[in-house]
């Protein structure tokens, strides 16, 4: 795979005679430190040390810049950071390439004027029309100093996480399984969206292509021998709501597949769905050489309900392990795909686990609980995090199994883990937390499973929300908060009132006292959508720099000011009301692939 990479542009001074000689040295050796620092310290989705290009030379003019950009071409360089301790000819060496996403460290230090370059390259860039990131540490450093401030290295950081995040998203698919999942408004794949602000290939495949492969067996027997196993051995039936009830004739007479055969329907659909969005060679050796080639996916959704969901076994299994970290071959990389074909969910699952390499979690943001209202109900008062109040986020299938918070960190905190780092303990432990309840047959007449399990794990994580609004474009909401253990008399209650057999997360959002943020209820009343994703930590300063590079504005964040990093030429839409500025620039600059 040609990885989207991050171009190092070493910038100096062209005067030979001394003044170019005396730079050469710390001019490069800023670049190589900061290619070392990137690429000892990011990984790319499938776990890959991201990879960086370093000009061949340092740039001292038109000619150099021109030959490192020849250098760039065939690397897939997706972004360029331009480095320099020293005064530089601004236009005649900064990245002329209109597709680049671009940033500048301009070493703070007063034997040479880096500084002054900088500024003069963001006016550059900003006459240009091109918005660059502006990177400058706060503190002088001497001239000798090779280190990266930690300042300068968490900006770095982050512009190279989310400009190869632009970059592992380019040219990729989306693989909407079926069409419009009950009239909702995020199902219905807006292609101009995925293509142009995302660089996205939307594609559609009929849900009878599942039923295609099934019948005439186009799937790895071994891999399904191997992952049938592994569900018998792994995924323990939980409460069957359906027990006892004596359903109305259409709801007996709608399941087709015998509830005993429910989990080998299952695990085929699964292997299946994988198959279509990524292809398998195996199906190649069988003969199937168009169905082995996938579709090139980055992520995809079902429809499911209601037309599939109607007769056959549900796909909620499918869903909740393909968001997982882990399956029948142990730890893999996590697929954003989302339930119900809420393509915008499906985005907001892609950018959420770009940024935070952890799998997506999808929910309805269902009720919202006044502390008054869980006193009422419960008998009981939130307190902690949940003192004023929590958001019951609850949805059936696409939940990333992670989302129990049943894996640990170094200090035996419940967390949600890149799936590199998962242990053998750490997926046993979310197995474990996760039980399959018979699906609902009054929701789901074709019953299946679906995931069930409680978030017992008191966890930073950030919901967001892509939302496309008529007259504006796509806008991204999000708030950082906390997951909640709540005592057992208040889940408990409250589960039983609600769909007791799916994955319940309790969320409290970080509140500010202000806007939206006022306090809970104004979080859910000012949320977009029926949906939200979550992720774990608090990442939403990485989703407000991704947006602007994606030039998707932000209605609504907690995030304080002094984690914003947007490009420098934001603040020439305006300093004083940033969130206007956000939405003008956005607008002024436009999607990134229009
Ligand atoms: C009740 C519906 O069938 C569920 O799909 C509903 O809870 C939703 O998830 C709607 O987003
Ligand atoms: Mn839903």
């Amino acid at each position: 795979m040609n990885y989207p990479k991050i171009g190092i542009r070493p910038v100096i001074d062209g005067r030979w005679g001394g003044v170019r000689e005396s730079l050469e040295e710390q001019t490069m050796g800023m670049a190589t430190s900061a290619a070392k620092l990137i690429e000892e310290t990011l990984c790319y989705p499938d776990g890959t040390p991201v990879q960086c290009v370093v000009s061949n030379t340092t740039i001292g003019g038109g000619a150099e810049a021109a030959a490192c950009e020849e250098q760039f071409s065939t690397e897939n360089v997706v972004a360029t950071l331009s480095v320099t301790p020293c005064w530089c000819y601004g236009m005649e060496t900064y990245d002329n390439n209109p597709k680049t996403i671009k940033a500048v460290w301009g070493f703070n230090g007063t034997e040479r004027p880096g500084a002054v370059y900088l500024a003069a390259v963001m006016a550059a860039y900003a006459q240009k029309g091109m918005p660059a990131f502006s990177i400058y540490g706060h503190d002088v450093q001497d001239m000798d100093d090779k280190s990266i401030p930690a300042d300068v290295a968490e900006k770095i950081l982050r512009f190279a996480k989310c400009a190869v995040s632009v970059g592992w998203m380019k040219n990729k698919s989306y693989v909407n399984l079926g069409g419009i999942a009950m009239g909702i408004a995020g199902s219905y794949c807006d292609a101009d969206f995925f293509q142009k602000y995302l660089g996205i290939r939307p594609e559609w495949v009929d849900m009878t292509e599942i039923v295609r492969r099934i019948t005439l067996e186009i799937y790895d027997h071994d891999e399904y021998d191997k992952a049938i196993a592994w569900v018998k051995a792994n995924c323990k039936e939980g409460f069957d709501v359906n027990a006892g009830k004596d359903f109305p004739e259409i709801i007996k007479k709608s399941k087709v597949v015998s509830p005993d055969k429910d989990w080998e329907f299952i695990t085929k659909m699964t292997l299946i769905v994988r198959d279509i969005l990524f292809g398998n060679k195996k199906l190649d050796e069988m003969g199937w050489h168009e169905e082995a080639l996938g579709k090139n996916a980055v992520a995809g959704g079902f429809q499911g309900q209601r037309n599939w969901t109607d007769w056959l076994p549900n796909a909620d299994f499918t869903e909740a392990i393909m968001a997982s970290t882990f399956d029948w071959n142990g730890k893999k990389m996590p697929t954003p795909f989302a339930t119900e074909n809420d393509t915008l969910n499906g985005a907001s699952m892609i950018l959420g686990t770009l940024v935070s390499d952890t799998a997506p979690c999808f929910h309805d943001v269902r009720t919202y609980w006044s502390p008054d209202a869980c006193e009422r109900v419960t008998g009981m008062r939130p307190d902690g995090v949940a003192k004023d109040g929590f958001i019951h986020l609850i949805n059936s299938g696409a939940t990333a199994l992670d989302g129990c918070g049943a894996s640990k960190n170094e200090n035996g905190e419940g967390c949600m883990k890149p799936f590199w780092k998962m242990t053998e303990a750490d997926i046993k432990a979310c197995i474990d937390a996760t039980d399959w309840c018979r699906a609902n047959y009054e929701y789901f007449r074709g019953g299946g499973f679906s995931s069930h399990f409680r978030c017992k794990a008191e966890m930073p994580v950030t919901m967001l929300r892509i939302n496309i609004v008529d007259g504006i474009g796509p806008v991204l909401q999000l708030a950082e908060g906390y997951t909640v253990d709540l005592p057992d008399q208040i889940h408990n209650t409250i589960d039983q009132r609600t769909d007791k057999t799916w994955p319940t997360t309790w969320f409290a959002p970080t509140l500010t006292g202000k806007g939206a943020f006022k306090d809970v209820y104004s979080v859910m009343a000012n949320w977009g959508a029926n949906h939200g994703v979550t992720i774990y930590g608090h990442v939403g300063d990485k989703l407000i720099t991704l947006a602007s590079m994606l030039r998707i504005p932000v209605n609504m964040h907690n995030v304080s000011d002094d984690r914003i990093f947007r490009p420098q030429c934001w603040a020439a839409f305006g300093t004083d009301d940033v969130q206007s500025a956000d939405y003008e620039a956005c607008k002024t600059y436009g999607a990134l692939y229009k």
